[in-house]
């Protein structure tokens, strides 16, 4: 059961294919509230896996691309053309399959160190954010890691407690490449949507011990203040879990 106008925070579908069409449909039903509302709709994506669920499912789906602003919810410090960098990957992938376009690509700029390039990329925020104390994104695509890490926030890592940084740079990143720049918790719990998607039996264990044993994990972690948590998991990733 679902309360009027809020989503379901558990979502349990056959496979990937009902995974990435549940996830553009959601993408496509907020985006069309949001722009008639205030006539933009600011959205933040990860990387990972995320790419190709959105490489499938955006170009099916009938949203106003002209109006969207993508923002990264966190990025690695990397040369464009790197296969590590995410920017680069929707770049290949995304511009030219939707209408999007490159210059509405909020990006992290390469070429300087990490914290730069954090305080850089919080700078930008204002601009996009008038008059909002912590940036309020429409919407965060998320993915967990088989760590529990979402965004560039690792398990046990100190940025876990950022209460007051929008964006943090980080150097030590467990996963490589060890440098880059994440949005912090103060943000992603601001978010009107907060969106996980996963498929596959690999993801099951954790799914399990973020959303059943809800131990204390970066992921179990984002709980958007006044917002919709959203998980949309396939029937593997969700062996152990019940929808809701
Ligand atoms: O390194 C990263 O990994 C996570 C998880 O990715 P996935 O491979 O499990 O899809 C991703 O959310 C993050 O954006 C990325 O930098």
């Amino acid at each position: 059961m679902t309360s009027p106008g809020k989503e379901n925070l558990i979502n349990i579908v056959k496979n990937r294919d009902e995974v990435v069409t549940k996830l553009s449909n959601l993408i496509k039903k907020v985006s069309d509230e949001r722009i008639a509302k205030q006539g933009f709709f600011n959205i933040g994506v990860s990387g990972g896996s995320l790419v190709g669920f959105l490489k499938e499912g955006l170009p099916k789906i009938q949203a106003d691309f002209s109006k969207w602003r993508v923002f990264f919810c966190d990025e690695r410090v990397v040369p464009e053309d790197s296969p590590d960098s995410t920017f680069g990957r929707y770049k290949q992938h995304l511009i030219g399959a939707t209408n999007l376009k490159e210059n509405q690509f909020v990006t992290i700029k390469q070429g300087i160190p990490a914290a730069q390039a954090a305080e850089d990329y919080a700078r930008q925020m204002p601009m996009y954010f008038p008059g909002e104390n912590v940036p309020k994104f429409d919407m965060l695509l998320l993915r967990m890691g088989p760590d529990g890490h979402t965004c560039s926030l690792f398990p046990g890592h100190e940025l876990l407690e950022e209460k007051s940084k929008w964006v943090s740079p980080i150097t030590d990143s467990p996963k490589p490449p060890p440098a880059r720049v994440t949005l912090t918790f103060p943000v992603i719990n601001s978010a009107l949507y907060c969106v996980f998607a996963a498929c596959g039996t690999e993801k099951a264990t954790m799914v399990k011990r973020i959303l059943v044993n809800k131990e204390d994990l970066p992921a179990t972690r984002v709980k958007p203040v006044g917002g919709n948590l959203v998980w949309i998991l396939d029937e593997a990733a969700g062996e152990y879990v019940k929808a809701v």
